[in-house]
């Protein structure tokens, strides 16, 4: 820790004790056990410390171009103590201990996060007409194998060799690796610097051994113990169960929604008539057994995903509304510039990055668009989020192109959402799994003249050679694609054995096994596996941005905290506050919360006896946007105020324009600047005597 960083900590520490005794002066003053100045002059000790602090942190992030790591650190604590206080979420069974990785929405946590999910569904499903569909959690292994999950889905684990504590390889190497790259006290040598950023930058990628040659090369330890630690092993995440009583059915959580959609995509293709192109959809919670659940909402266990499955022919990947997202400029981090000297993302217009190629395609391109106008829409603040591209050993070898829409956040940068073309892949690995044809048909404009080719098995050499499983090796050539039968020809016609994947094994084939004939066809048309691109999205990664995004505290002796949620999503649209204890004022109220409960809008009504400036700071602090406060001028021209969270401005409305001018801010049908101009704004004064 550099002096600077030292010093800011310091200063942190006197804010938080100097704070505490001014809330004890006031308190003091109240029952008249202190005195005016004596509060005044504690108010000023405070204020002098906190610019102080500022200057340092302005000091830091001027020297060093970050934010310095305790800024970062006393954000995080004052937003999840706020988020936890306020029942936004807590860990799942705080009475029993917790489990790691499991959290618990509470109320506002409830509500935003069905205002997150509803907003994602009315921007992709609705938008687009996407079939939306609903699957179970549990799901039989055969699926999960045929898609690659049992035999892939897993991360490298270590353990300490003295607790058996467990933990994530790649996670421990990626620490070590940023310690030693901001390590003011020992900085390394500008070779080293850049070998041990390479070797960050594929760290995520890396097998076993490779993860094993750095904890050995960098003598990394078990962070609590300083203990040696064992060679990575792969640890699968899926949670496993078994089906029905007799316990013989093995079964997964599912740890993602997607499959539910491939294997249902014959029917989907068939209720939407057979045509291309068409898009599923499934929100619902997957279940990944993380080794080190970690970062709050970030990393769990249970979580709930929303993901769509866009099918198209291979041959066209246009998009028919591409040009209402080509001229939006995201900022992109093509592989070029993760792999050039500035390594730093530019604002790229979609339209460009397709004709350029930096984007494979136009579906992929447009998704990449949709979603950043909806993470925009949350109140993700868009300069701190971009999209980057998997560099090439990232990907899955069937993959086209894939894109991670990340946000930034004291964290670092999360993904939270996955943009990918994963090509044929699922539909092909489905069909020769079920033996069902997970195909569509293409009807030519004009029959065509085209070189087909045709695989077929010789049943008699299959039979010599496999026995048993001659017929599961017959069906798997019949299965074979175009491209995977001309391999397997090439092959064979240079007198070499050929491969062919038999349920998730490789088995070789010789030359008589098998004819494979290249064949003139004049054809109406051809059935083809559909390619897929998939846009996954994570609703509590994204939510926590929205959390850290929203997050400012507003200057006053005692920093109050404000949640700046867009009306769109904020948990509660709407506060309604009768300006002191009078029944006529309560009656008000109670009718025009029920007007607003009736417009469809959550509203809280505050009788309390608090002061308006106190419940207005309560109230900020879960983000709701608007407050309807019923003062006496309400009883005399039946009009209240209505105040805007972040402006803090104040305007005067009559009582039958409330629930239907609050529904129109919602809905972004009008600005508040709007509303402003149209309703007499309440003089400052007046709007202070409030507070
Ligand atoms: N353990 C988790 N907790 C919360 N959200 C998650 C978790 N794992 C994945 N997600 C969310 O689901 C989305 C799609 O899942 P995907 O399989 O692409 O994630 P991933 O690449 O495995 O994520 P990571 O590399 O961070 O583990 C992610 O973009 C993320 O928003």
């Amino acid at each position: 820790m550099s002096v600077l960083e030292a010093k800011i900590t310091e200063l942190q520490e006197a804010a938080a004790k100097q704070g505490d005794v001014v809330r004890s002066l006031k308190a003091h003053a109240k029952d008249g056990k202190a005195d005016k100045a004596e509060v005044e002059a504690a108010i000023a000790q405070l204020q002098e410390i906190k610019l102080d602090l500022d200057a340092k942190q302005k000091e830091f992030e001027k020297t060093t171009g970050k934010v310095s790591s305790q800024s970062k650190e006393a954000f995080r604590a004052a937003l999840t103590n706020l988020l936890e206080r306020r029942l936004f979420y807590i860990p799942s069974f705080k009475i029993y201990g917790s489990v790691a990785g499991f959290y618990d929405y509470g109320p506002p946590g409830c509500a935003i996060k069905q205002n997150l999910t509803q907003a994602w569904r009315q921007h992709f499903v609705l938008e687009e007409n996407m079939l939306e569909v609903e699957c179970p959690a549990v799901t039989p292994e055969v699926v999960l194998k045929a898609s690659g999950h049992v035999d892939r889905f897993t991360d490298y684990m270590v353990t300490d060799l003295k607790t058996g504590d467990p933990y994530r390889a790649d996670h421990l190497v990626e620490g070590h690796l940023e310690a030693l790259l901001e390590d003011t006290k020992a900085p390394l040598p500008a070779a080293e610097k850049r070998e041990v950023k390479d070797l960050l930058a594929g760290v995520g990628e890396m097998d076993g051994a490779a993860l094993g040659a750095l904890i050995t090369r960098f003598g990394i330890k078990a962070p609590d113990t300083k203990n040696d630690l064992s060679p990575p092993f792969p640890f699968n995440l899926m949670f496993k169960t078994s089906i029905g009583p007799k316990g013989d059915m093995v079964g997964y959580l599912r740890p993602e929604t997607a499959q539910g959609i491939f294997v249902n995509f014959r029917d989907l293709l068939y209720y939407n008539g057979s045509k291309l192109p068409f898009a599923a959809a499934q929100i619902g919670n997957s279940y990944r057994n993380e080794i080190s659940p970690r970062a709050g909402l970030l990393r769990v266990r249970e979580f709930t995903q929303a993901e769509i499955e866009h099918f198209v022919n291979p041959d066209d990947k246009s998009h028919p509304k591409f040009a209402s997202v080509a001229k939006l400029e995201p900022l992109l981090y093509s592989r070029e510039l993760q792999m050039g000297e500035e390594k730093r993302p530019k604002p790229v217009a979609l339209g460009d990055a397709v004709a350029r190629g930096t984007i494979a395609n136009e579906t992929l391109a447009y998704f990449i668009g949709r979603t950043w106008l909806l993470f925009g829409r949350l109140g993700v603040d868009l300069k701190r989020m971009r999209f980057r591209q998997h560099l090439q050993h990232e990907m899955a070898h069937y993959a086209e192109d894939c894109w991670d829409a990340e946000v930034e956040t004291t964290y670092g940068w999360v993904e939270c959402a996955g943009l990918a073309d994963r090509s044929a892949y699922d539909l092909r690995a489905h069909t020769a799994m079920s033996k069902t044809e997970l195909n569509a048909y293409e009807k030519f404009t004009e029959p065509r003249e085209v070189e087909v080719t045709t695989v077929t098995p010789n049943k008699k050499e299959l039979g010599l050679g496999f026995k048993r499983d001659a017929k599961a090796v017959a069906d798997a050539l019949e299965a074979l694609g175009e491209e995977d039968a001309m391999c397997l020809k090439s092959d064979l016609d240079a007198g070499k054995p050929g491969k062919v994947v038999v349920d998730g094994k490789a088995v070789q084939v010789t030359a008589p096994m098998v004819e494979i004939k290249r064949q003139q066809k004049r054809l109406a048309g051809r059935n083809f596996i559909p390619s897929v691109i998939e846009p996954s999205f994570g609703i509590g990664r994204i939510l926590y941005c929205v959390f850290e995004h929203s997050y400012y505290t507003r200057e006053g002796d005692e920093a109050r905290a404000v949640l700046r949620f867009t009306p769109l999503v904020a948990p509660v649209k709407a506060t309604v506050f009768p300006l002191v204890q009078k029944e006529q004022l309560n009656a008000l109220a109670t009718k025009i919360s029920a007007s607003l409960t009736a417009a469809g809008l959550s509203n809280l009504i505050d009788t309390t006896g608090n002061t308006i400036g106190k419940r207005y700071a309560r109230t900020d602090e879960i983000g709701v946007p608007f407050a309807v406060t019923v003062d006496f001028q309400a009883l005399e021209n039946a009009s209240v105020t209505l105040r805007e969270r972040d402006s803090t401005a104040q305007i005067r409305v009559p009582i039958a324009d409330v629930a239907t001018l609050i529904r129109r801010l919602v809905d972004s049908a009008t600005t508040w600047e709007d509303a402003a101009a149209e309703y007499p704004a309440v003089a400052k004064a007046a709007a202070e005597e409030q507070q």
